[in-house]
């Protein structure tokens, strides 16, 4: 069932070169633009064939706008998408329609996502219909077929997306996207409106389905749990800039980016027996800037601790300082300082507070709801063992209270969203059933069909 590359197999499937994406902001009776948000502000990296590429990073930062620019549901405003050799960075409607096989994008709001006037039957048929696909056995057996390695039973060909749970309609969304054996498959926070008890079985299935169709993932997600269960490498991503690739052993073990770094210290610990192993986390103040206004030089220099004066001038370039580790800083963790000797910023001693393990874990389980429960209860669980324990060299703490880390997502509305792309043709499927954006509800634990428990990746 394996898709066959068509290019070598050491070339990557997709390459993304300098990729932009800045949305106008319009205002006035002529709806003269007076500025941009540069949701995505050059990037660059590439996706294996077979590999899935975690991208990480705090709301805001631009990881939906990155993972819509490289399935282009949007168009980019600059760089270049390549995908398997081919220039899809401005191709039209009519011109990516046949890439639309070999590109699928999930969604993260499994109800949204779905028309609820259409049966499941005929939501996992449209790819088939759009793409003028005849299957061999016929088109129900097809989609029957696709219902139940997705863990659904055939019957439900004739119901309706309210009749199933949460966990089962992203299952449906999921057999959408696999319908027409896609070779890149780009998901969109896919577990994060489930409920935590569903979660691990939907990462666990997108897991199997990997295996046995030879999927390539590119899986975006705040929660860093999930990121470490389904990845081989991973992006970090900060308003708008990739700041550190890695693979994800590397980058857990010893994050170079003090922003990894940070995060990385926020990640709970799934085995209670290895707890008392991690005691301190690093809690970043003050607000994300906005991305109409990034600051200058670094753009993480407002909120770092090793920040010196070269960074508030000269954007760090993404460097390989070790092999396959990518960083964007002048004064990276656990490699050596690029701009020794510099002068720091008075402002960088207060940058972050040192707070205990597990009163921050408190504080994340209120403001976040389930941020440890995800990690500890379903998807890490199965992970529990092979968990790796992020080393988090602790800096000089600083003394204010700890900020909110908040949602920049500055001007939605009073930006000219709707520029979000005529050119982008619907991906199949998603042609037809609405595609709403991102779901916030939880879906209540409900009967989610058979359970898996495929073993971890990499554990
Ligand atoms: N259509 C649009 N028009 C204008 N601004 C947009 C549009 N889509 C996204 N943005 C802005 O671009 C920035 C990046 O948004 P994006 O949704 O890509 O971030 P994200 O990291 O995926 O965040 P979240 O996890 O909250 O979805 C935000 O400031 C957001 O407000």
């Amino acid at each position: 069932m394996t898709n066959e590359p068509t290019r070598t197999d050491s070339a990557p499937l997709l390459r993304v070169e300098g990729l932009v994406k800045h949305f106008p902001i319009k205002k006035g009776l002529l709806q003269r633009q007076v500025g941009a948000v540069k949701a995505v502000d050059g990037i660059d990296f590439e996706v294996r064939r077979g590999e899935t590429l975690g991208v990480v990073g705090e709301s805001g930062c631009g990881k939906s706008t990155m993972g819509r620019l490289i399935t282009r549901l949007l168009e980019p405003s600059g760089g270049k998408v390549e995908f398997d050799g081919t220039d899809i960075t401005h191709l039209s409607t009519g011109g990516m329609r046949p890439l639309r096989r070999d590109i699928q994008m999930i969604f993260q709001d499994p109800y949204g996502s779905l028309n609820p006037r259409h049966t499941i039957g005929s939501i996992v048929s449209a790819p088939f219909r759009l793409q003028g696909v005849e299957p061999e056995g016929g088109l129900k057996k097809e989609v029957q077929g696709l219902l139940e390695r997705v863990g659904l039973s055939p019957e439900h060909y004739n119901r309706y997306p309210h009749e199933f749970s949460g966990g089962q309609r992203q299952r449906i969304g999921i057999a959408r996207a696999l319908a027409l054996k896609p070779r890149l498959v780009v998901a969109d926070e896919p577990v994060s409106a489930l409920d935590v008890s569903i979660q691990a079985q939907v990462v666990n299935l997108l897991d199997d389905l990997q295996d046995e169709l030879g999927l390539t993932y590119v899986i975006i997600a705040h929660d860093l749990s999930v990121i470490r269960h389904v990845s081989d490498r991973i992006a970090v991503m900060y308003l708008g800039k990739i700041v550190e690739l890695a693979d994800r052993t590397s980058l857990y073990e010893a994050p170079m980016h003090p922003y990894t770094t940070a995060l990385m210290s926020a990640v709970p610990v799934p085995d209670p027996r290895r707890r008392g192993a991690k005691s301190e986390r690093i809690l970043l103040k003050g607000d994300v800037p906005s991305p109409i206004a990034p600051p200058s030089g670094c753009r993480f220099h407002t909120r770092c601790w090793k920040a010196t004066q070269v960074c508030t001038v000269q954007e760090p370039p993404l460097l390989e300082l070790a092999p396959g580790r990518r960083v964007a800083c002048h004064h990276p963790e656990n490699a050596p300082d690029q701009v020794p000797g510099d002068t720091a910023l008075a402002s960088a001693g207060e940058a972050i507070e040192i707070v205990p393990a597990t009163k921050a874990s408190n504080v994340e389980a209120t403001e976040t709801g389930a941020g440890e429960a995800a990690a500890s209860g379903a998807v890490a669980g199965a992970v529990a063992s092979a968990a790796v324990e992020p080393a988090v060299k602790v800096p000089s703490p600083a003394k204010a209270p700890a900020g909110d880390v908040t949602d920049p997502a500055a001007g939605r509305e009073t930006v000219a969203g709707a520029e979000a792309d005529a050119g982008a043709d619907s991906l199949s499927g998603a042609g037809t059933d609405s595609v709403a954006g991102p779901g916030t509800g939880r879906e209540a634990a409900g009967d989610d069909g058979p359970s898996e428990g495929g073993p971890a990746k990499g554990a």
